[in-house]
Protein backbone atom coordinates (compact mmCIF):
# COMPACT_ATOMS: atom_id res chain seq x y z
CA UNK A 1 0.00 0.00 0.00
CA UNK A 2 1.31 3.48 -0.78
CA UNK A 3 1.49 5.77 2.26
CA UNK A 4 1.72 8.61 -0.07
CA UNK A 5 0.77 9.37 -3.10
CA UNK A 6 1.93 13.22 -5.07
CA UNK A 7 0.98 13.42 -8.29
CA UNK A 8 1.82 16.95 -10.39
CA UNK A 9 2.16 19.39 -7.17
CA UNK A 10 2.75 22.85 -7.85
CA UNK A 11 3.51 25.57 -5.23
CA UNK A 12 4.53 29.14 -6.20
CA UNK A 13 4.64 31.78 -3.90
CA UNK A 14 3.95 35.34 -5.82
CA UNK A 15 5.51 34.40 -9.54
CA UNK A 16 8.46 32.34 -7.83
CA UNK A 17 7.68 28.36 -8.14
CA UNK A 18 9.17 26.85 -5.19
CA UNK A 19 7.69 23.52 -6.13
CA UNK A 20 7.15 22.22 -9.90
CA UNK A 21 4.65 19.76 -11.01
CA UNK A 22 5.89 16.91 -8.40
CA UNK A 23 5.19 13.64 -8.49
CA UNK A 24 6.23 10.77 -6.10
CA UNK A 25 4.78 7.75 -4.52
CA UNK A 26 6.10 6.65 -0.78
CA UNK A 27 5.27 2.55 0.28
CA UNK A 28 4.40 1.80 3.85
CA UNK A 29 7.53 0.85 5.36
CA UNK A 30 10.09 3.18 3.50
CA UNK A 31 12.49 5.81 5.24
CA UNK A 32 12.40 7.78 2.07
CA UNK A 33 14.82 10.26 1.85
CA UNK A 34 14.74 14.24 0.54
CA UNK A 35 18.02 15.34 -0.68
CA UNK A 36 18.16 18.76 -2.03
CA UNK A 37 20.62 21.82 -0.90
CA UNK A 38 18.75 25.12 0.61
CA UNK A 39 16.13 26.37 -1.07
CA UNK A 40 15.50 23.34 -3.63
CA UNK A 41 12.35 22.74 -2.22
CA UNK A 42 12.21 20.02 0.45
CA UNK A 43 10.53 22.20 3.34
CA UNK A 44 7.42 23.24 0.47
CA UNK A 45 6.77 19.76 -0.36
CA UNK A 46 6.53 18.60 3.42
CA UNK A 47 4.84 21.63 4.37
CA UNK A 48 1.79 20.70 1.38
CA UNK A 49 1.99 16.91 3.35
CA UNK A 50 1.55 18.16 6.23
CA UNK A 51 -1.76 20.26 5.53
CA UNK A 52 0.26 23.30 6.34
CA UNK A 53 0.09 25.21 2.78
CA UNK A 54 -1.78 24.77 -0.25
CA UNK A 55 -1.07 23.54 -3.21
CA UNK A 56 -1.77 25.15 -6.71
CA UNK A 57 -2.30 22.59 -8.46
CA UNK A 58 -1.90 19.03 -8.00
CA UNK A 59 -3.13 16.47 -6.09
CA UNK A 60 -1.75 14.73 -2.45
CA UNK A 61 -3.17 11.62 -0.66
CA UNK A 62 -2.15 9.70 2.27
CA UNK A 63 -3.25 5.94 2.76
CA UNK A 64 -5.49 6.32 -0.86
CA UNK A 65 -7.37 9.62 0.52
CA UNK A 66 -7.01 13.13 -0.76
CA UNK A 67 -5.58 15.00 1.81
CA UNK A 68 -7.24 18.20 0.54
CA UNK A 69 -10.93 16.37 1.31
CA UNK A 70 -10.09 14.11 4.48
CA UNK A 71 -8.15 16.48 6.68
CA UNK A 72 -8.52 15.18 9.55
CA UNK A 73 -7.86 11.49 8.33
CA UNK A 74 -4.32 12.90 6.93
CA UNK A 75 -3.65 14.95 9.87
CA UNK A 76 -4.25 11.71 12.16
CA UNK A 77 -1.42 9.80 10.09
CA UNK A 78 1.34 12.13 9.85
CA UNK A 79 3.39 13.14 12.46
CA UNK A 80 6.09 16.42 11.48
CA UNK A 81 9.01 17.35 13.07
CA UNK A 82 9.36 20.27 11.69
CA UNK A 83 13.03 22.30 10.67
CA UNK A 84 12.31 24.95 13.13
CA UNK A 85 12.15 23.20 16.48
CA UNK A 86 8.44 24.27 18.00
CA UNK A 87 8.34 23.39 21.87
CA UNK A 88 6.67 25.92 24.24
CA UNK A 89 9.86 27.28 26.68
CA UNK A 90 7.31 27.48 29.26
CA UNK A 91 5.96 23.99 29.54
CA UNK A 92 8.02 21.15 31.05
CA UNK A 93 8.89 18.54 28.68
CA UNK A 94 6.02 16.36 29.82
CA UNK A 95 3.71 19.05 28.91
CA UNK A 96 5.08 19.78 25.61
CA UNK A 97 4.59 16.82 24.77
CA UNK A 98 1.04 16.31 26.52
CA UNK A 99 0.01 19.83 24.85
CA UNK A 100 0.84 17.84 20.97
CA UNK A 101 -1.07 14.81 22.02
CA UNK A 102 -3.93 16.22 23.10
CA UNK A 103 -4.09 18.25 19.85
CA UNK A 104 -4.86 15.10 18.31
CA UNK A 105 -7.84 14.34 20.51
CA UNK A 106 -5.65 11.70 23.13
CA UNK A 107 -7.35 12.19 26.91
CA UNK A 108 -6.86 10.42 30.10
CA UNK A 109 -5.15 7.47 30.67
CA UNK A 110 -4.15 7.26 27.32
CA UNK A 111 -2.91 10.53 26.63
CA UNK A 112 -0.45 9.70 29.50
CA UNK A 113 0.41 6.63 28.24
CA UNK A 114 1.70 7.58 25.06
CA UNK A 115 3.16 10.74 26.85
CA UNK A 116 5.39 8.58 28.63
CA UNK A 117 6.36 6.21 25.88
CA UNK A 118 7.42 9.19 23.96
CA UNK A 119 9.29 10.59 26.23
CA UNK A 120 10.90 7.10 26.76
CA UNK A 121 11.60 6.79 23.19
CA UNK A 122 13.78 9.82 23.19
CA UNK A 123 15.86 9.28 25.98
CA UNK A 124 13.98 12.03 28.23
CA UNK A 125 11.55 10.25 31.36
CA UNK A 126 13.93 11.20 33.60
CA UNK A 127 13.72 15.09 31.97
CA UNK A 128 10.48 15.33 32.14
CA UNK A 129 9.71 18.10 34.54
CA UNK A 130 12.40 19.71 33.04
CA UNK A 131 11.83 23.42 31.16
CA UNK A 132 13.60 23.17 27.68
CA UNK A 133 15.40 26.20 28.51
CA UNK A 134 17.70 24.10 30.36
CA UNK A 135 18.07 21.78 27.08
CA UNK A 136 21.16 21.53 24.67
CA UNK A 137 20.04 22.13 21.25
CA UNK A 138 20.30 17.84 20.74
CA UNK A 139 17.77 17.44 23.33
CA UNK A 140 15.21 20.06 22.43
CA UNK A 141 15.16 18.21 18.97
CA UNK A 142 14.40 15.00 20.75
CA UNK A 143 11.62 16.09 22.35
CA UNK A 144 10.10 17.68 18.91
CA UNK A 145 9.88 14.40 18.10
CA UNK A 146 9.05 13.11 20.87
CA UNK A 147 6.03 16.25 20.27
CA UNK A 148 5.78 14.61 16.70
CA UNK A 149 5.13 10.43 17.71
CA UNK A 150 3.17 10.66 20.91
CA UNK A 151 -0.53 10.34 18.66
CA UNK A 152 1.37 7.27 17.08
CA UNK A 153 1.23 8.28 13.63
CA UNK A 154 1.48 6.30 10.61
CA UNK A 155 3.66 8.27 8.63
CA UNK A 156 6.69 10.69 10.16
CA UNK A 157 8.06 13.31 8.27
CA UNK A 158 11.43 15.00 9.55
CA UNK A 159 12.71 17.54 8.28
CA UNK A 160 16.41 18.45 9.05
CA UNK A 161 16.22 17.15 12.21
CA UNK A 162 20.28 16.99 12.58
CA UNK A 163 20.73 20.45 11.80
CA UNK A 164 22.95 22.07 14.35
CA UNK A 165 23.40 19.29 16.84
CA UNK A 166 26.17 17.59 18.83
CA UNK A 167 27.12 14.43 17.16
CA UNK A 168 25.57 12.25 20.22
CA UNK A 169 22.34 13.52 19.74
CA UNK A 170 22.85 13.18 15.56
CA UNK A 171 23.39 9.40 16.37
CA UNK A 172 20.87 9.09 18.52
CA UNK A 173 18.18 10.35 16.32
CA UNK A 174 19.37 8.64 13.71
CA UNK A 175 19.19 5.41 15.52
CA UNK A 176 15.97 6.37 16.46
CA UNK A 177 14.70 6.71 12.81
CA UNK A 178 15.57 3.29 12.20
CA UNK A 179 14.14 2.36 15.08
CA UNK A 180 10.84 3.73 14.49
CA UNK A 181 10.85 2.19 11.03
CA UNK A 182 11.07 -1.23 12.73
CA UNK A 183 8.49 -0.29 14.78
CA UNK A 184 6.42 0.24 11.29
CA UNK A 185 6.43 3.53 10.66
CA UNK A 186 6.98 4.93 7.05
CA UNK A 187 9.75 7.71 7.36
CA UNK A 188 10.38 10.67 5.09
CA UNK A 189 13.98 12.12 5.73
CA UNK A 190 15.49 15.25 4.88
CA UNK A 191 18.71 16.46 4.51
CA UNK A 192 21.34 18.09 2.87
CA UNK A 193 23.50 15.89 4.10
CA UNK A 194 24.26 13.06 2.18
CA UNK A 195 26.20 10.85 4.64
CA UNK A 196 22.74 10.35 6.75
CA UNK A 197 20.55 10.16 3.65
CA UNK A 198 22.78 7.04 2.64
CA UNK A 199 23.22 5.76 5.90
CA UNK A 200 19.63 5.03 6.22
CA UNK A 201 17.31 5.60 3.65
CA UNK A 202 15.95 2.42 1.67
CA UNK A 203 14.94 5.36 -1.49
CA UNK A 204 15.79 8.80 -2.11
CA UNK A 205 14.37 11.36 -4.58
CA UNK A 206 17.24 14.53 -5.29
CA UNK A 207 15.09 17.49 -5.35
CA UNK A 208 16.43 20.18 -7.08
CA UNK A 209 14.82 23.50 -8.25
CA UNK A 210 11.17 22.34 -6.80
CA UNK A 211 11.80 19.13 -9.41
CA UNK A 212 12.72 15.30 -8.68
CA UNK A 213 15.74 15.34 -11.06
CA UNK A 214 16.57 11.41 -9.88
CA UNK A 215 14.48 9.03 -7.44
CA UNK A 216 15.35 4.72 -6.27
CA UNK A 217 17.74 3.63 -4.52
CA UNK A 218 21.51 4.58 -3.30
CA UNK A 219 22.86 2.11 -6.36
CA UNK A 220 19.86 2.71 -8.68
CA UNK A 221 21.26 6.92 -8.49
CA UNK A 222 24.73 6.20 -8.49
CA UNK A 223 24.13 3.66 -11.61
CA UNK A 224 22.77 7.12 -13.16
CA UNK A 225 26.26 8.50 -13.75
CA UNK A 226 28.45 5.56 -13.96
CA UNK A 227 28.82 1.33 -14.48
CA UNK A 228 31.88 1.29 -12.93
CA UNK A 229 33.52 1.02 -9.29
CA UNK A 230 36.91 0.78 -8.57
CA UNK A 231 38.05 -0.96 -6.18
CA UNK A 232 41.80 -0.23 -4.59
CA UNK A 233 43.92 -2.82 -2.65
CA UNK A 234 47.43 -2.28 -0.80
CA UNK A 235 48.49 -6.10 -0.60
CA UNK A 236 52.18 -8.21 -0.04
CA UNK A 237 52.84 -10.75 -2.38
CA UNK A 238 52.40 -9.49 -5.63
CA UNK A 239 54.32 -12.40 -7.12
CA UNK A 240 52.48 -14.74 -5.67
CA UNK A 241 48.94 -13.05 -7.15
CA UNK A 242 47.59 -15.19 -10.64
CA UNK A 243 45.81 -11.93 -12.42
CA UNK A 244 43.43 -14.27 -14.57
CA UNK A 245 41.49 -15.40 -10.93
CA UNK A 246 40.63 -11.46 -10.28
CA UNK A 247 39.34 -11.43 -13.96
CA UNK A 248 37.13 -14.28 -13.94
CA UNK A 249 35.14 -13.60 -10.84
CA UNK A 250 31.63 -11.93 -11.72
CA UNK A 251 31.49 -8.39 -12.79
CA UNK A 252 34.98 -7.63 -12.76
CA UNK A 253 36.12 -5.69 -15.79
CA UNK A 254 39.98 -4.66 -15.61
CA UNK A 255 42.46 -5.67 -13.10
CA UNK A 256 45.86 -3.36 -13.39
CA UNK A 257 48.70 -3.91 -11.11
CA UNK A 258 51.70 -1.71 -10.23
CA UNK A 259 54.18 -2.44 -7.65
CA UNK A 260 51.71 -2.95 -4.26
CA UNK A 261 48.79 -1.70 -5.74
CA UNK A 262 46.01 -3.54 -7.53
CA UNK A 263 43.06 -1.52 -9.10
CA UNK A 264 39.98 -3.37 -9.81
CA UNK A 265 37.33 -2.19 -12.01
CA UNK A 266 33.96 -3.68 -11.72
CA UNK A 267 30.05 -3.23 -12.77
CA UNK A 268 28.55 -1.25 -10.10
CA UNK A 269 25.40 -3.44 -9.97
CA UNK A 270 27.31 -6.87 -8.88
CA UNK A 271 28.04 -7.35 -5.12
CA UNK A 272 31.38 -9.37 -5.59
CA UNK A 273 33.53 -7.60 -2.64
CA UNK A 274 33.90 -10.94 -1.12
CA UNK A 275 34.48 -12.74 -3.97
CA UNK A 276 37.71 -10.38 -5.03
CA UNK A 277 38.80 -10.85 -0.78
CA UNK A 278 38.78 -14.68 -1.02
CA UNK A 279 40.27 -14.52 -4.31
CA UNK A 280 43.12 -13.37 -2.96
CA UNK A 281 43.27 -15.20 -0.29
CA UNK A 282 43.10 -18.70 -1.74
CA UNK A 283 46.43 -17.04 -3.89
CA UNK A 284 48.06 -16.33 -0.48
CA UNK A 285 48.17 -12.30 -0.86
CA UNK A 286 47.86 -10.33 2.02
CA UNK A 287 45.40 -7.48 1.99
CA UNK A 288 46.82 -4.23 3.59
CA UNK A 289 44.17 -1.80 3.15
CA UNK A 290 41.18 -1.90 0.94
CA UNK A 291 39.36 1.29 -0.40
CA UNK A 292 35.92 1.20 -2.32
CA UNK A 293 36.20 3.86 -4.91
CA UNK A 294 32.69 3.44 -5.59
CA UNK A 295 30.58 7.06 -6.57
CA UNK A 296 28.43 8.36 -3.80
CA UNK A 297 25.41 10.51 -3.43
CA UNK A 298 27.57 13.84 -3.66
CA UNK A 299 29.04 13.21 -7.15
CA UNK A 300 25.56 11.98 -8.46
CA UNK A 301 24.35 15.37 -6.87
CA UNK A 302 27.09 17.05 -8.94
CA UNK A 303 26.91 14.98 -11.63
CA UNK A 304 22.99 15.63 -12.10
CA UNK A 305 22.83 19.42 -11.10
CA UNK A 306 26.29 20.55 -11.54
CA UNK A 307 26.83 21.86 -8.37
CA UNK A 308 27.53 20.69 -4.95
CA UNK A 309 25.28 19.87 -2.35
CA UNK A 310 26.41 22.65 0.51
CA UNK A 311 27.00 24.89 -2.10
N1 LIG B 1 6.51 31.70 2.25
C1 LIG B 1 7.38 31.87 1.25
N2 LIG B 1 7.34 32.98 0.48
C2 LIG B 1 8.20 33.16 -0.54
N3 LIG B 1 9.16 32.28 -0.90
C3 LIG B 1 9.25 31.15 -0.18
C4 LIG B 1 8.37 30.89 0.93
N4 LIG B 1 8.71 29.67 1.45
C5 LIG B 1 9.74 29.22 0.71
N5 LIG B 1 10.07 30.09 -0.27
C6 LIG B 1 11.10 29.91 -1.29
O1 LIG B 1 10.87 28.67 -1.93
C7 LIG B 1 12.10 27.99 -2.19
C8 LIG B 1 12.07 26.62 -1.57
O2 LIG B 1 12.12 26.75 -0.17
P1 LIG B 1 12.12 25.50 0.81
O3 LIG B 1 12.16 26.02 2.21
O4 LIG B 1 11.03 24.58 0.44
O5 LIG B 1 13.52 24.85 0.46
P2 LIG B 1 14.29 23.68 1.18
O6 LIG B 1 14.69 22.72 0.13
O7 LIG B 1 13.49 23.17 2.30
O8 LIG B 1 15.58 24.40 1.72
P3 LIG B 1 15.99 24.74 3.20
O9 LIG B 1 16.78 23.57 3.64
O10 LIG B 1 16.80 25.98 3.06
O11 LIG B 1 14.72 24.93 3.98
C9 LIG B 1 13.19 28.88 -1.63
O12 LIG B 1 13.75 29.64 -2.71
C10 LIG B 1 12.48 29.78 -0.66
O13 LIG B 1 13.10 31.03 -0.57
Amino acid sequence: MNILEIKQVTKKFGDFIAVDHMSLTVAEGEIFGFLGANGAGKSTTINMIAGLLRPNAGEIKILGKDIAKHRQFAKRQIGIVPQEIAIYENLTAYENVEFFAGLYGLRGAELRQRVEEALEFVGLSDKRKIYPKHFSGGMKRRLNIACALAHRPKLIIMDEPTVGIDPQSRNYILASVKKLNEMGCTIIYTSHYMEEVEEICTRIAIIDHGKIIAEGTKEQLEAIITDTKDIWLEIRGMDRLNKQHLQDIPGVKAVQCEENMIKISSDISVNNLNEIVQCLINDGVEIRSLEDKSPNLETVFLALTGRNLRD
